[in-house]
Formats: C-alpha cells, structure tokens, sequence
C-alpha cells in the first residue's frame, strides 16, 4: 500500500475525523532523561495545517496534560484537546480539568524511595501527581533491572489499590479504570468522529488501537515503529520510523487535505 493508499479513509471522512496521537516515542523522540523529552520540530506546525480541515486533533498521553502541552509547544494550536495520564485529566483551548489524587499514589509515593533503596543506579520515579514512573533506561542493564522490579512494583500496585502500566523501560504506578482505549471512546463519541487516525508507539497505546477498531469507523492505525516494542506493529496498518515517520505522514495528510 502507498502512503495516499493508506491515508483514504481519513482524507475521504476529513472533516469528521478525529486525529488521535500519542506524545512520547510518537510526536516526541525517545530521550534518556524523561523530563527533556520534547516534541519533533515539525509535531506542532503539522498539527496547526491539520487543525482546520479535521473534527479534532487529540493527544492521549500518559504525560500529565499540562506537560504534554509545554514540551510539545501545543498552547496555541486550535482544535487541540490533550488527555493526560491516560485520560484522567484534560486541557483545551487553554483549560485544564484534573481529578482528586487516588489515596493510594500518596502511599505509594512514601513507600517507593524504601523500596528501591537497593535497586542499582540509574532507576529514577517521575512523580506525575497522579501516578508514579518508575524507569529503567538509565540502569546498566535496563530490561535486566525492569524484569527484576515487576514483581516489587506489582506487589505495591496490589497494596495501593493502583494498576501496573507497563511500558518502555518504565512501569507506571496509575489509577485503576482509566486507559487509552475509554479515553479515546469517549472523545471519539463526544466529537461525534466519523473516522479515526490513531497513532501510537507503547503498550499502552495497544487500547487506543483496540477501541478504535470496536468503534467501527474508517480508521487508519499507525505504529511509530521502534526496537523496544513489537506489539503495536502485528496490530497496525502502517508502521513508520519512529516520530519522525510519523511527523511525516501527517505533513503528507495535511497536503493532500490543503488541496
Ligand atoms: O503515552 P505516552 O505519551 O507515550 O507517555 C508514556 C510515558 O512516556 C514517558 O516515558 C517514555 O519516554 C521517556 C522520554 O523519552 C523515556 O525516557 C522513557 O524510557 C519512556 O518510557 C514518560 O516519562 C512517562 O511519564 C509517560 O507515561
């Protein structure tokens, strides 16, 4: 299939299609440091040619929505809503709804530094307010140390009350009940889409894939293809290079839909 191929059921359906992107290892290249990550150069002038000639553009991220709008530049994109941490928290148009803190992140947060006391070098927590990251990428041995915390990280999830979200050299600590996939169900149903264009690079991006295809909808999956995961790849319709095969199909969108 050649790239405009692939692209007809959202350039047929454009003005009712929803644009749902992930941010980091889709709109963002993979960094060591979490807190340096930033979107492509070209992730924000491709969503403002897009914005005018689709229903949405929507970011479903794990990020906390406000840090997903800062390291993407997104603050003055039009038709531009981001769900935060897999869709517990909103931004658009300059507005920002978060929920009450779950009990358990609060324990977990105390609990953790003890835990990982004895973890090698280079494990770091991203405290996200709602959810804890712990990662690995910076460790020696990284899916090594990843292998070794699972069972540490899945006993305090079970303590906490908190489900395990696994991911790239990470394992987030997050609320039960939310995920990618009732994220982008009910944005989708709330916009009334009439097609889907899903991209996505971690596991956690397997529900926004999956709910996509129970919408039934025209839709077109994009794997923002990488070594570290498989997964989304045997369930998408096109894998690309990484951000910047993604960046580059929805300049190739935008142009067809500016003609
Ligand atoms: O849903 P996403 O937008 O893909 O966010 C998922 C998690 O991504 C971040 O971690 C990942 O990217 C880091 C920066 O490139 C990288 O260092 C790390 O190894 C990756 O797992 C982010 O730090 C998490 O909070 C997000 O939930």
């Amino acid at each position: 299939m050649t790239i405009p191929d692939v692209l007809a059921p959202i350039i047929d359906h454009s003005g009712e299609a929803v644009i749902a992107l992930d941010f980091d290892g889709t709109l963002a290249p993979i960094v060591a440091d979490p807190a340096a990550a930033r979107a492509h150069p070209q992730a924000a002038p491709v969503l403002r040619r897009l914005a005018p000639h689709v229903r949405s553009l929507v970011i479903i991220t794990g990020r906390p929505a406000l840090s997903a709008v800062e390291y993407g530049g997104f603050e003055t994109i039009p038709n531009l809503t981001v769900l935060g941490q897999y869709g517990l928290e909103r931004w658009s148009d300059g507005t920002y709804t978060t929920p009450e803190e779950h009990p358990g992140v609060a324990e977990a947060r105390r609990k953790l530094p003890l835990i990982l006391e004895r973890q090698p070098a280079g494990v770091l927590v991203e405290d996200k307010g709602h959810a804890l990251a712990v990662h690995t990428r910076q460790a020696a041995e990284p899916q090594v140390t990843l292998d070794r915390l699972r069972s540490i990280v899945d006993a305090l999830a079970e303590r906490t009350g908190l489900h395990v979200e696994p991911g790239r050299f990470v394992l987030e600590l997050r609320p039960p009940g939310v995920d990618k996939g009732a994220a982008l169900t009910a944005y989708a149903r709330e916009t009334k889409a009439g097609a889907l264009l899903v991209a996505g690079d971690d596991l956690g991006d397997l529900a926004a894939f999956a709910a996509a295809d129970a919408l039934g909808l025209p839709a077109l999956k994009v794997c923002s293809g990488s070594d570290e995961v498989t997964a989304l790849a045997d369930r998408a319709d096109i894998v690309v290079d990484g951000p910047e095969g993604v960046v580059a199909l929805l300049a190739e969108l935008a142009g067809a839909l500016e003609h």
